[in-house]
């Protein structure tokens, strides 16, 4: 029976605009004669807030609502005052379509550079909650500006948000071979927070006998990745614990182009979104040097979670098959036309 997909594409600022084009080369070479792919795309970001001073409308959001997922670049841009395009975009949307899980695969690529020594065997993904902590925009200052300024940032976590998050982590961990979940936080410190987190993780934990779990403070969860990333399986942490430890477990395993994430909403009530873990680059952009990489393995992530499982693994083992042969450097384009080239062939 033949299918179509509704994708909506947002390729917003700097290096997000080129490696989306990669990612839907792939997309569109990979899917069967029987799919038919339909994008539309939304120019959001710095240009747009420049032209017409809006983020995201209300009926933007009611029109990517309509799709069955969002294929995202980057969003940010020098020129625009920060946090206006991460908040009133990027996080807008996390938050409206409910991403509660932020989900971030972290693997060693042959042939790809690690700074480790000795090529350690890292495959484990991080499951980052997405829609609270000190994301929320919890916060204010007061006599701002001033030399007794006093700005606060509330991390918010609810018992209903963390449940979630932490029941979804050990349901990924009992379906993966070694079944094991670690839990990072800073309960020593964060004793609020740290302890909802901890006991919703041991009292889930009950119900899942056969995963093995473990609790690592973030500050000590960071040697670790540095020092045996093998060790870790299923990673569960909270919006800005696991936003830190992702670009780190990027750094270890291949680099930052490498490192793909998913969006997702669960219940499928909205459309999850995809996008590299990087952002805008404005160091590099427009130059031809942003691996599309991480953005290619972000369209696996969509494939996946659309149900086309078979084209998922053929596009990660484009990646895996172009990794190892990838000697010298090339362009955005030359990578996202090689991988294009293996997924058709
Ligand atoms: N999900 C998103 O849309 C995100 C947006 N941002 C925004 O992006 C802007 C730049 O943020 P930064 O902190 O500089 O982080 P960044 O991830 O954009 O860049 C950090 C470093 O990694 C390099 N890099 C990033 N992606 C790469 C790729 N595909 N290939 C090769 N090198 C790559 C950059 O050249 C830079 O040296 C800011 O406005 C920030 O708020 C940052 C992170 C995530
Ligand atoms: C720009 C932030 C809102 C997001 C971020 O750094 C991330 O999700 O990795
Ligand atoms: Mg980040």
């Amino acid at each position: 029976m033949s299918r179509t997909i509704s994708l909506a594409v947002i390729p917003g600022d700097g290096i997000g605009q080129e490696v989306v084009a990669q990612g839907l080369k792939v997309l569109t070479a990979v899917l069967p004669q029987d799919v038919k792919l339909e994008t539309k795309q939304y120019d959001l970001g710095a240009k747009r807030w420049h032209a017409t001073g809006e983020t995201l409308t209300d009926a933007e959001l009611e029109q990517l609502r309509q799709h069955d997922a969002i294929l995202l670049g980057a969003i940010g841009d020098p020129s625009v005052p920060s946090g206006v395009l991460e908040r009133g975009l990027l996080l807008k949307l996390r938050f409206a379509f409910d991403h509660y899980v932020n989900l971030r695969p972290s693997k060693l690529f042959p042939n790809t550079e690690t700074p480790l020594a000795g090529r350690p065997d890292i495959d484990f993904v991080v499951v980052r909650e997405g829609t609270e902590g000190p994301y929320v925009g919890n916060g204010g200052s007061i006599r701002t500006g001033t030399p007794a300024e006093v700005a606060n940032e509330v991390s918010v976590n609810t018992a209903y948000g963390v449940e979630r998050v932490v029941r979804d982590a050990y349901a990924r961990a009992q379906a993966r071979p070694r079944k094991k979940l670690t839990l990072v936080h800073k309960n020593n410190v964060l004793v609020h927070a740290g302890h909802l987190w901890k006991n919703t993780f041991d009292r889930v934990g009950e119900e899942y006998p056969e995963v093995t779990t473990d609790y690592l403070h973030v500050d000590a969860a960071t040697i670790f990745l540095v020092n045996d990333p093998a060790r870790f399986d299923v990673i569960v942490t909270d919006n800005l614990f696991g936003d830190i430890i992702t670009d780190l477990a990027a750094a270890v395993s291949g680099g930052i182009g490498l490192a793909a994430s998913g969006n997702i909403n669960p219940a499928g009530d909205f459309p999850s979104m995809f996008e590299p873990v990087h952002g805008s680059a404005p160091d590099i952009a427009g130059t031809g040097k942003a691996d599309p990489t991480a953005t290619v393995l972000s369209v696996a992530l969509l494939l996946r979670h659309l149900g086309l499982e078979a084209e998922a693994v053929r596009v990660e083992d484009a990646v895996t098959a172009d990794l190892a042969g990838r000697a010298a450097a090339r362009t955005t384009d030359e990578i996202g036309d090689a991988l294009t080239v293996r997924v058709a062939g």
